[in-house]
């Protein structure tokens, strides 16, 4: 029933994970220098209707931080864990992305702060935004939801975020350099996920209730090109590139009457075409949240609602292992 021209074609690799990942809300996936995958998850912590006032202003800070290590790394194949930090310091992860230099950035809705992380640091080596104050200035952020760094300039571009609507440019040590979009109409309404092309020198941004992905120039900001799929349905929740042109993205549960389940999509960077997409075998997304595909194009998709993580391989490469 594919549509899509073209051999491409990725399939849930249903054997993964094999093990209990004992895992809370997933809400960041990134790989790191190895190909390992690294998962962002909230532990025993869950953000649902009564975490926030109308105010943003987190409501359970009573509960303390997670106590949970909640930044896993798995490898890829075995789903084996091969490390864990990020005990005590998050309420509510969401972003995870990792640098060159294999330093961790993550967003904390809760906090409304931006955290780099070294692999086994403790203590964030850089910190942005206040502890639990929401704002809109140089140095408040509002549910943060992503962070991306530019590999060349070490530029670092934040997604701020549920209560925000606009990207800010940090230079390589946190210093604030600019920002663009608010929250008019054909700005973003939840900037949610953020992907850095660096063959293409553009960031690309899941605006999430409209539906669509808006890409801009790295430095400039200015808007690149919009790409927008019906099959996107109303919110497209995340966005990731992979070395080689192609884009992938997950989209959101459907609205009552509406068609298209929660699925995945890959795309062709240059001309923002489908290519192919893709659903589990045998369940069905619950709240996908956040994707990532490594160069060999196995894609590892991060599910809120389910508290799992789910992985996909392209199918020539199991053809060839069935035979
Ligand atoms: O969007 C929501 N959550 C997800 O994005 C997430 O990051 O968990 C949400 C919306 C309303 C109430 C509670 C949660």
């Amino acid at each position: 029933d594919k549509e899509h021209t073209g051999d491409f074609h990725i399939e849930e690799a249903v054997e993964w994970p094999g093990l209990d990942l004992k895992l809370g809300q997933v809400s960041g996936l990134a790989l790191d220098l190895e190909n390992n995958l690294v998962v962002f998850h909230r532990g025993d912590h869950v953000w649902d209707e009564n975490s926030f006032d109308s105010k943003f202003v987190y409501q359970q800070r009573g509960l303390g931080p997670i106590e949970q290590n909640t930044i896993l790394v798995l490898n890829p194949s075995t789903a084996k864990l091969l490390h864990s930090t990020g005990k005590s310091l998050f309420y509510l992860p969401h972003g995870l992305s990792i640098d060159k230099n294999g330093n961790y950035w993550v967003t904390d809705v809760a906090l409304h702060q931006v955290f780099k992380l070294g692999a086994d640091a403790k203590e964030p080596l850089l910190t942005l935004g206040v502890a639990l104050q929401p704002g809109s200035d140089k140095n408040h952020f509002c549910q943060p939801t992503d962070v991306a760094v530019d590999p060349i300039t070490g530029s670092v571009y934040v997604s701020d975020g549920y209560c925000n609507s606009r990207i800010i440019q940090f230079s390589p040590n946190g210093l604030y350099i600019m920002q663009w979009g608010e929250a008019r109409p054909g700005q973003f309404r939840i900037p949610h996920s953020l992907a850095l092309i660096p063959d293409f020198s553009q960031l690309c941004v899941a605006d999430r209730e409209n539906g669509r992905i808006q890409c801009f120039r790295l430095g400039t900001g200015e808007f690149v090109r919009e790409i927008k799929h019906k099959s996107f349905g109303r919110e497209l929740f995340a966005v990731s590139y992979a070395p080689g042109g192609l884009l992938f993205a997950v989209n959101g549960m459907p609205y009552p009457g509406e068609a298209e389940p929660a699925q995945g999509f890959v795309m062709n960077f240059s001309t923002g075409e489908i290519i192919d997409t893709f659903i589990p075998l045998r369940k069905r997304f619950e709240m996908p949240h956040d994707v990532v595909a490594s160069e060999d194009k196995t894609v590892f998709v991060g599910d809120v609602h389910a508290r799992t993580v789910w992985k996909f391989a392209s199918t020539e490469k199991m053809e060839h292992r069935s035979v």
